[in-house]
């Protein structure tokens, strides 16, 4: 068996297996290459999406730095084989100063980068991330921050947006109506998930406060809401407010539809209420989807 010098990297690399790479027959220059992605012939379908997504890119979501979680993609003609997908993340550089600022003025340039580098018809982007923003207290307005998942996703044609979205999943507080009723004393609560995405009605001016103004709605409807920092007079505010606005699934999402309904840049949503239940170990939702 042959000895390697263990005193060296290669040397424990070998002598645990690795192998001197083979001479090889297949070019090594990008000119001389294959470019399979780049032929030509009839590949019988047009593909309406091609990209690569669970890529982690970091964002900057109002006033924070965050982590976004992309998925990038283009529509393919029919007679093109694919896509040169490493022209996303070379489109997404483009607009990332230490991180891509989430707005939909950032994301059309991208979008027609991305449309224009990859020579397709439509380009299309979803991302996600964790948008942060101060929560003071509700009584003693001790500043802290709290956060809400927020979901930006649309398509250009390289004129116009195609689909232009905005979504947002807020955390809140449900307390039981029924059990409220029944019982001698207390009632039990939970936390809920309100999540929202909306289709954004691009003939109407968005207002630079969309996210607070979404924020507002999801939270203000419920039975209380939550907040990072509560000293002992906040938590009788929030544990009385729960008690004074019971609020059964069905009930939240119905409240949160009513405020949705009035935005002017709203043209339609798709709405979801999930509690996790105290007294059992499964939750309850509701779904709502509304066009107007
Ligand atoms: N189209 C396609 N590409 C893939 C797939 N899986 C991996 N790849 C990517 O192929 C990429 C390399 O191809 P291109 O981006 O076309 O590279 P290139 O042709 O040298 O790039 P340009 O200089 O922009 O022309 C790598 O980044 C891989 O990630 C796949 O299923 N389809």
């Amino acid at each position: 068996m042959e000895e390697f010098d263990l005193t060296t990297r290669e040397g424990r690399f070998k002598h645990f297996g690795s192998v001197d790479p083979i001479e090889g027959t297949k070019p090594k220059n990008k000119e001389d290459m294959a470019d399979l992605q780049n032929s030509r012939k009839d590949f019988l379908f047009e593909v309406d999406s091609v990209g690569i997504n669970n890529l982690n890119y970091p964002v900057v979501i109002g006033d924070f730095q965050s982590v976004g979680n992309f998925e990038l993609a283009t529509s393919l003609r029919k007679d093109e084989k694919g896509i040169n997908m490493s022209r996303l993340i070379e489109s997404l550089e483009t607009v990332n100063h230490s991180g891509v600022p989430l707005n939909f003025e950032t994301l059309e340039q991208l979008l027609k980068h991305l449309r224009e580098r990859m020579k397709q018809d439509n380009a299309k982007l979803t991302v996600s991330g964790k948008w942060f923003f101060n929560k003071p207290s509700p009584g003693t307005n001790i500043d802290a921050l709290a956060h809400a998942d927020v979901i930006y996703s649309a398509s250009h044609n390289g004129d116009k947006f195609t689909r232009k979205q905005f979504g947002m999943t807020a955390q809140v507080t449900t307390l039981c109506p029924c059990s409220k009723e029944i019982s001698e004393y207390s009632a039990h609560n939970q936390r809920g998930n309100v999540k929202v995405m909306i289709d954004i009605d691009d003939s109407v001016e968005l207002p630079s406060t969309y996210k607070e103004d979404l924020y507002e709605i999801l939270e203000i409807n419920a039975s209380s809401q939550l907040y990072p920092i509560l000293k002992r007079t906040d938590e009788k505010m929030v544990t009385e407010r729960a008690y004074e606005n019971p609020r059964f699934v069905e009930d939240l999402i119905r409240l949160v539809a009513y405020d949705l309904v009035e935005l002017p840049w709203v043209k339609g949503f798709e709405l979801e209420c999930r509690n996790e239940e105290s007294i059992h170990q499964h939750d309850a939702f509701s779904r709502l989807k509304y066009q107007k």
